[in-house]
């Protein structure tokens, strides 16, 4: 299995290359040449299996001959053991055809657990035999920082530099993030949003001699390890419900829109998946975008669900490839209109091919909180802000077709847009409880790529 760029520009490279590679030399973003389909009968054997099983039937196609049947399997194991819940992605009914997909299980709470506690064992096993050393660069909205931290934390061979938006994450995220007492652990605040700090990550890939000189990996959503360990819960939630002998569609609350491109690769490998609605929240691009056909940029505005404060969603580019007929100059070409104005046209075959698959919906930063209430009102249910926008569009989607919408954090990250919308401030599990005891280390920084590359050069040795 080969990995091309969706610029069409930057060498081909085997999964292990693109894992540790994450952005490609031209800018773009690796996806498999071809996307490999699951039988209807593999797909329905899923029914019943553990969550690790199905992962590894969903992802053994891609990894080629990265490791062996054996080793992978272990991997697998291993990233998933630690999850507080057996089931790891539990599926909860909400209403008639409505149901929730929680995946906020993992040792963060939120879903970035799923991709990055795996590659975290992938970059290990991957690093251990080869004996190379990697400086991982993230940018967060909140999530991905701390779930990236407590996946390399401690590592011999890994330095990991979060960036993260100074002053516009939840407090839990901050805490998660600056709390690590690990040497190789960087959390940086950068002033600026988040789009400040996805552009310096991007700007730092484009260098070539500084990424060489670091090895700069990346373990955003850029990275496609990261979007293929999230391909496993679309089908393990739709096999539950009754898959491949019926259809679902999904809901995803959506910022950089890897979550969603996951489950868009899914209904590619052969899971029958209808629709893929986005849910967006007042930082509305990819909302705008669908209805309009501009692909637009804006200033990012501050909401109660951090993370999904995005203006420049990275993996809307890989949609794009394939709505583009994956012409690689064609999305080039989009991709260099929106650096130099801020904003692109996609053509009308793209965007009709877009529309067969995505729908979308955007809310308010009151209709989210009213959606946390009415939820926790009408099932019990105590949703997190990103989860809320997810149920809020979901709910004016629902049809004949099952619907299952994404859960992607726990409430207690955000304890005080879910306490403003109920009244209830969710605690955090115990192992968490002492988090705001914790001594913090941050090193607060401005949107100077000069000086953050002197930093990462000081602290790595490189
Ligand atoms: N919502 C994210 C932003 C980064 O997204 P990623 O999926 O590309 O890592 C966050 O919480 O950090």
């Amino acid at each position: 299995m080969k990995y091309i760029s969706t610029r069409g520009a930057a060498p081909e490279l085997s999964f292990e290359q693109a894992m540790l590679t994450g952005l490609a030399r031209d800018g773009g973003l690796y996806l498999p040449e071809s996307v490999p389909s699951l039988s209807h009968a593999q797909i329905a054997a899923m029914a019943g299996q553990s969550y690790e099983e199905i992962a590894f039937t969903v992802m053994k196609p891609f990894i080629g001959d990265t490791f062996t049947d054996a080793e992978f399997k272990t991997l697998i194991a291993q990233a998933y053991a630690g999850f507080g819940h057996d089931a790891r992605a539990p599926l909860k009914q909400l209403a008639p055809n409505h149901f929730l997909l929680e995946l906020f299980h993992g040792p963060t709470l939120a879903f970035k657990d799923f991709a990055m506690q795996l590659i975290g064992q992938l970059f290990q096993a991957s690093l251990g035999r080869s004996g190379e050393r990697v400086t991982i660069v993230g940018a967060t909205s909140g999530d991905t920082g701390s779930a990236a931290i407590e996946a390399f934390r401690g590592l011999s061979n890994v330095d990991v530099f979060i960036l993260f938006p100074h002053g516009r994450v939840s407090e839990v995220q901050r805490r998660q993030m600056t709390t690590a007492a690990d040497a190789n652990v960087h959390a940086l605040a950068v002033d600026g949003d988040f789009d400040t700090c996805q552009g310096l990550l991007k700007d730092m890939f484009n260098d070539f001699e500084f990424r060489d000189r670091v090895r700069l990996a990346g373990v955003n959503s850029i990275n496609w390890a990261r979007v293929l360990a999230q391909v496993v819960y679309y089908f393990s939630s739709a096999v539950s419900l009754g898959a491949p002998h019926r259809k679902v569609s999904f809901t995803v609350p959506t910022g950089n829109f890897g979550d969603i491109f996951a489950g868009y690769i899914a209904r590619q490998m052969g899971l029958p998946i209808e629709k893929l609605v986005i849910a967006t929240n007042q930082n509305d691009i990819l909302h705008r975008c669908l209805t309009t056909g501009v692909y637009q940029t804006d200033k990012v505005h501050p909401s109660i669900s951090p993370s999904m404060d995005i203006q420049v969603s990275s993996n809307f580019e890989r949609a794009l490839f394939d709505a583009y007929g994956r012409e690689g100059a064609a999305v080039a070409q989009v991709m260099d209109e929106l650096k130099s104005t801020g904003a692109f046209t996609v053509s009308q075959g793209a965007l009709q091919a877009l529309r067969e698959v995505f729908t979308s919906g955007r809310v308010s930063e009151a209709e989210t909180s009213a959606s946390i209430k009415t939820t926790l009102a009408q099932s019990a249910e105590l949703l997190c802000p990103h989860s809320a926008v997810g149920t809020a569009v979901a709910v004016d989607h629902l049809g004949a077709t099952p619907m299952i919408t994404l859960a992607t954090a726990h409430p207690a990250k955000f304890p005080d847009a879910v306490e403003a919308a109920t009244g209830i401030r969710p605690a955090l599990p115990p192992r968490m409880a002492d988090l705001f005891e914790r001594e913090e280390r941050v090193t607060r920084m401005t949107g100077d790529l000069a000086a953050l590359q002197a930093l990462i050069l000081e602290r790595t040795g490189a």
